[in-house]
């Protein structure tokens, strides 16, 4: 038996009268069903049901939390937990996600017997504007080819799909189709191969390896500008590096960011060409020259140490070698820390007086494409065209080749986080056309160089005076010395001169918040 509830003298408002506009409105959706009582608050559902008895829970403020205001037959859910919800068989379901352990979440679903059907369109308007709450306007159901990487982390990439992040996909009622990546690059292969209209999402276990060679067989595709608009790349933290997941996911951990990429919101990702040689390639994170190269593909022998080697890497080179000469130019948008700080301010809205410079000035190659790219357009194939040719090409005009004698680090960041513990470009965006340029001098004295690495896991790194930090849209940088490290993406690459461009908002990925990275942003002093 359905019925409308009437208590605190207002009767309940039909939820089919709900337009989206009204889903965080008052009054909340009601209704009774099976001897529950369901109330559709701002962030929550709660539940009243007299055969809930309130278990004694360690994580009790996650998926699942004790109604401490009435009693203890009321459950709340939050919406973010909700995974669905629907009729089956005249009874009412809802699944969602309940923190088991603190890194473990299971799928729980609640049933609730329908003696009736006569108010069923109402009960279907009622699920509906709970799976709107719960999802916003982020696509239910979500097609997902998932790729696996045996050999990813420690070789448990497998395990955590199976135990972690599976359930989650599967009570959300995705579409889902697992392959396990057989050899290197072969993730690519599968990217370019893939039938765009099938998926909405290529889902990557793994660390942030697979998702640079999907974004790269996605560029091989003869339509590569539509695929990587089309298809959103996401990653499941099961590998060493799991950058993109903390940024877009806002964690490492697989059953939590399997949670937030079933309620992932699309989202625009810059994607910058690099051509080094011949060859053209797309990357989506960082390219570093210097000690962070160094210290990252310069110590695999040392994996056994796990992430400390990063650490000892360059603790190691700033006792030693601490220059990397370099001849570099560049495509500045802005060079002024406080301005790169208030644009950040002003695109998330922390501050008023106009929109965001970084957004509206550089022109959108996808919002305005210019008549080159248009021409692309309608051929119908391949990337953009180079608007800053490549490094075989002469200097764009504006740009200036200037010598940088003592350079330590030379680090260009698209995300925030690049590990867990460092959000080394705090005012990154995703799609504000723009890379974020580090650049370090490599002669400054130990002391200020231990500051620095200190000022890193602090999170302080953009204040310090040493640190010049710069927005650019493209680059080129020519090592002086003969050998050396270049990665890419963390990807080791011939150390050698390369060029950067950026494409803004070429690739899809998906986010929490559908508009920037789980970082917190840049900070000054005063
Ligand atoms: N079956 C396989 N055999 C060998 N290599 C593979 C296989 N599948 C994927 N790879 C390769 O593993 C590499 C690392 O992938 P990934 O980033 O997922 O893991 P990771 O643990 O973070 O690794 P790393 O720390 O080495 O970057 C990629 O270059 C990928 O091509």
């Amino acid at each position: 038996m359905i019925e409308r509830d009437t208590v605190e003298g207002s009767p309940l408002l039909d939820p089919s009268t709900l337009s989206d506009g009204d889903i965080h409105g008052d009054p909340p959706g009601r209704l009774k069903v099976g001897g529950a009582a369901f109330e559709l608050r701002e962030d929550s559902l709660w539940i009243s049901d007299s055969n809930y008895v309130e278990e004694s829970k360690g994580f009790s403020c996650f998926g699942l939390r004790p109604n401490n205001r009435k009693n203890n037959n009321t459950q709340i859910i939050l919406y973010h937990y909700i995974l669905w919800s629907e009729i089956i068989q005249n009874t009412l379901t809802i699944t969602y996600a309940e923190r088991t352990t603190k890194t473990r979440l299971t799928p729980k679903t609640l049933t609730y017997t329908v003696t009736s059907t006569s108010n069923n369109s109402y009960l279907e308007s009622w699920i509906t504007n709970l799976l709107h709450r719960s999802n916003h306007t982020a696509k239910k159901r979500k097609r997902i080819k998932v790729l696996i990487n045996p050999f990813g982390g420690q070789g448990k990439a497998a395990k955590y799909y199976a135990r972690d992040i599976e359930p989650i996909f599967r009570a959300a009622k995705c579409d889902i189709s697992v392959e396990t990546t057989q050899r290197k690059s072969h993730a690519g292969v599968i990217a370019e191969e893939i039938d765009i209209e099938r998926w909405d999402v290529i889902a990557c276990c793994s660390g942030d390896g697979l998702p640079y060679e999907v974004f790269n067989g996605l560029a091989r595709k003869p339509d590569a500008k539509v695929a990587l608009g089309k298809i959103a790349v996401v990653q499941l933290p099961c590998g060493t590096g799991n950058a993109m997941s903390l940024n877009l996911n806002g964690t490492d951990n697989p059953a939590f960011a399997a949670l937030a990429v079933v309620k992932g919101l699309r989202t625009s990702l810059d994607l910058v060409s690099i051509t080094q040689g011949d060859t053209r390639t797309l990357s989506f994170l960082s390219q570093s020259v210097g000690i962070v190269a160094e210290s990252d593909l310069g110590t695999e022998n040392l994996r056994w140490m796990g992430n400390a080697r990063f650490t000892y890497g360059f603790l190691v080179r700033l006792l030693g070698k601490t220059v990397w000469p370099c001849d570099i130019a560049v495509g500045v948008e802005i060079d002024d820390k406080t301005a790169i700080r208030d644009e950040y301010r002003k695109y998330h809205g922390q501050t008023t007086g106009g929109d965001s410079k970084i957004i509206s000035s550089s022109s959108s190659e996808l919002d305005t494409p210019n008549e080159t790219l248009t021409t692309s357009i309608s051929a119908g194939a391949g990337l953009p065209p180079l608007r800053y040719g490549t490094i075989n090409d002469p200097l764009p005009p504006s740009w200036t080749l200037t010598p940088y004698p003592n350079l330590g680090n030379f680090y260009c960041g698209n995300m925030a986080y690049m590990t867990a513990d460092t959000n080394f470009f705090p005012a990154a965006l995703p799609s504000d056309g723009c890379l974020d340029l580090v650049t370090i001098p490599g002669d400054i004295p130990l002391k200020r160089s231990l500051t620095l690495l200190d000022s890193v896991g602090k999170g302080r790194i953009f204040e310090q005076p040493d640190v010049r930090y710069r927005k650019v849209s493209g680059y080129r940088i020519v090592p002086r010395e003969a050998e050396g490290y270049v990665s890419i993406d963390g990807e080791r690459v011939p150390f050698e001169g390369f060029q950067a461009e950026v494409h803004r908002g070429l690739g899809t990925t998906l986010s929490r918040s559908g508009r920037g990275y789980e970082a917190s942003g840049p900070v000054l002093p005063g």
